[in-house]
């Protein structure tokens, strides 16, 4: 699925920590309904690629906008808190849950963003804000359904095998109805059953939530697997960006993964 609509687009970002060019003058971008992986050997520049997207960083020069349904939007001008609101979500590399929370209350957690009724009428539990979490209670569930993971809804997240907890981390992001997921590294600690199955579960997030998927992957046949484009980076700047056939066999792409090797 591929609809030729730009979702997001990097134009000349570069992001400097101190007088390092982690990102140096990147530009590419990404169509609703793509699968895109972004790959470079370590320091590349993805993470901080991914965290001037969402506005994490904010010191970056260039342009990141997000084309969203009421047009596209300069990112740089939402705060980071208001990123979701956007339709862009974030798994992160180290998890980022509450051990302490049964499972559902964990992916409930990604519905807060969501809620109409004030945060006063949750306290005081009013009709309105009762009825209001029931029904994203049950969007919840719904969705640990669709991960598979719905006999665990009252189970606590601490403790969980790491394949679950990366499912309630996607369950959580999902709540939002992103148009545009980031993975960072979600095979990170998988075992090969669960990069297999993971490889089915993106495909699926993608069709069946409409939503279109970046991530940083250092499991290239994951990225080669999936992926529908594949940007490759090297000390910050643009390499090359192709099918996974265009950028197994691009010679800047080889020569910048034998270079790190050699550093091995
Ligand atoms: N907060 C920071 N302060 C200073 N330097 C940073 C910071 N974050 C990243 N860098 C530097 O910027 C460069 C790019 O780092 P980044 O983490 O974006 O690369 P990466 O491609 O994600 O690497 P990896 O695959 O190893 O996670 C590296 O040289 C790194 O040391």
């Amino acid at each position: 699925m591929n609809e030729n609509k730009a979702i997001l687009s990097i134009d000349s970002l570069t992001m400097t920590f101190g007088g390092l060019k982690a990102v140096d003058d990147l530009n590419f971008s990404m169509n609703s309904g793509e699968i895109v992986g972004l790959i470079g050997p370590n320091g590349a520049g993805k993470t901080t690629v991914f965290n001037c997207v969402t506005q994490f960083y904010k010191e970056y020069s260039g342009n990141i906008t997000i084309h969203g349904d009421d047009g596209p939007v300069d990112l740089q001008t939402v705060p980071v808190t208001k990123v979701i609101k956007h339709g862009i979500v974030r798994t992160f590399q180290n998890l980022d849950l509450v051990p302490d929370l049964s499972i559902i209350d964990n992916v409930l957690i990604g519905a807060h963003v969501s809620f109409k009724t004030g945060i006063i009428s949750h306290i005081l539990k009013t009709g309105k804000a009762r009825a209001e979490e029931a029904e994203y209670r049950q969007k919840a569930l719904g969705i640990l359904e669709f991960l598979g993971i719905h006999t665990l809804r009252d189970a606590l997240a601490g403790g969980q095998p790491y394949g679950i907890l990366k499912k309630i981390e996607i369950a959580r992001a999902l709540m939002a109805d992103p148009k545009l997921m980031i993975l960072d590294e979600p095979a990170a600690g998988l075992n090969d059953r669960e990069t297999d199955e993971l490889d089915r579960l993106i495909y699926r997030i993608r069709d069946e939530f409409h939503t279109s998927i970046l991530l940083i992957e250092h499991d290239m046949g994951l990225v080669m697997n999936i992926c529908d484009r594949v940007c490759a980076i090297n000390f910050g700047k643009f390499l090359a960006m192709g099918t996974p056939d265009d950028i197994k066999n691009d010679p800047s792409v080889q020569e910048a993964y034998l270079g790190q090797e050699d550093q091995a």
